[in-house]
């Protein structure tokens, strides 16, 4: 369902400079959960590829602060300094000497990301909202700069600056670029109500005391990539959480069955779901597996989708060159 959330209410009287930002959701392809740390957070190997499907965030000066939210899912969307965007805003006025209290910023999101559906939609808002604010600021700051301050949001922002493919460790927050040269063909499955994160990693905690299974080695997935042939990448995609969010959600289990005998050639549960992605072999047979499980009765809605795709860019600057990448796990 389409919706419009606005706060606090302004139509903005002064428009300056607007600056928008489009921003990829993610897809864990590999995610292997460590034990619980001392801080709470779980130890991980991840790779993660950004998608297609996109939200904008549009970034101005005004006399009128506030956020507005706009698109699928707006409804469960805060509007208040719990939205990650407001809050890459208050971090990136501290970082960069500015008055939290006076950033005279307008931030209007338009949403294409499902919310809390483990594509780290929250994520990518707050990486929009930075990348944004460094050029409506003339800040300057170089992409360690911006990633540094990007982990201390969310362990999932720095990666949604950056797009692709890559390999995420700590918290998922340290980042290395993986060589994918080929598109992947997703077909993504929406349920209309979210998981938390935190309860599906709790979830795993519990689970794991009574079974201890986990995804194998993230090299032969890293290796995969090489010939670009979806079917092996197909046979070593692995989802630690995936238990834990099966088990919150057990209808989860029809969702992935459905999609494989679509034809699909695998299913996982993105991150902690509860969405489902599906690796296809190319990108007629994801709009046939698309339509086939739109009709299945096993979600709320599908997208199409490829990856991998940048990160967090300027709309009408998705042409330009970026600087050249760090050195890459796998040529
Ligand atoms: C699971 C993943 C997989 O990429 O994403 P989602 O599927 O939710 O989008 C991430 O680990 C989510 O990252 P993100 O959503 O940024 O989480 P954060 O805000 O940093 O942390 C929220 C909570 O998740 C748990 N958490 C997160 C990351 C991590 N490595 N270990 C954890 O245990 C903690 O309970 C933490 O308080
Ligand atoms: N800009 C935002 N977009 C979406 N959700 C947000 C945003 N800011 C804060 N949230 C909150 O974060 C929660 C997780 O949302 P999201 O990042 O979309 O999912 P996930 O963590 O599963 O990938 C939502 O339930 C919502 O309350």
């Amino acid at each position: 369902m389409r919706g419009t959330n606005t706060y606090p209410g302004g139509v903005l009287s002064v428009v300056p400079t607007p600056i928008t930002v489009r921003v990829p959701a993610k897809v864990n392809l590999h995610l292997s959960v460590g034990d619980s740390r001392q801080d709470g957070y779980h130890e991980l190997v991840t790779v993660f590829q950004a998608l297609s499907l996109t939200d904008e965030i549009t970034v101005r000066s005004s006399d009128e602060p506030g956020i507005e939210v706009h698109g699928e899912g707006s409804e469960n969307v805060p509007l208040d300094s719990d939205n990650l965007a407001w809050r890459a805003v208050l971090e990136l006025a501290r970082a960069s000497g500015r008055d939290p209290d006076e950033t005279g910023v307008h931030i209007s999101i338009n949403k294409g990301i499902p919310v809390a559906g483990g594509m780290a939609g929250g994520s990518a808002d707050a990486a929009a909202t930075l990348f944004a604010l460094n050029a409506l600021w003339k800040l300057e700051l170089g992409r360690d700069e911006l990633s540094g301050i990007a982990g201390r949001l969310g362990s999932d922002v720095p990666f949604a600056l950056q797009g692709g493919t890559a390999l995420g460790t700590g918290r998922g927050e340290r980042l290395v670029p993986v060589l994918a040269r080929h598109t992947y063909h997703w077909v993504i499955a929406l349920h209309g109500e979210g998981l938390g994160t935190p309860e599906v990693y709790t979830e795993l905690d519990r689970l794991r005391r009574n079974s201890d299974n986990r995804v194998g080695e993230v090299e032969p997935l890293l290796e995969a990539f090489a010939s670009g042939d979806p079917r092996e990448l197909a046979l070593l995609l692995g989802n630690d959480l995936q238990a834990a969010a099966v088990s919150l959600r057990p209808g989860l289990r029809r969702t992935l069955r459905a999609g494989v005998d679509a034809g699909a050639l695998a299913g996982i549960v993105s991150g902690s779901g509860p969405t489902c992605a599906f690796l296809c072999t190319d990108g007629d047979e994801a709009v046939r597996i698309a339509a086939e499980l739109s009709g299945a009765g096993v979600c709320r809605t599908v997208r199409v989708a490829q990856g991998p795709v940048p990160g967090a860019r300027l709309v009408g600057d998705e042409h330009v060159d970026r600087p050249p990448t760090p050195p890459q796990v796998h040529a």
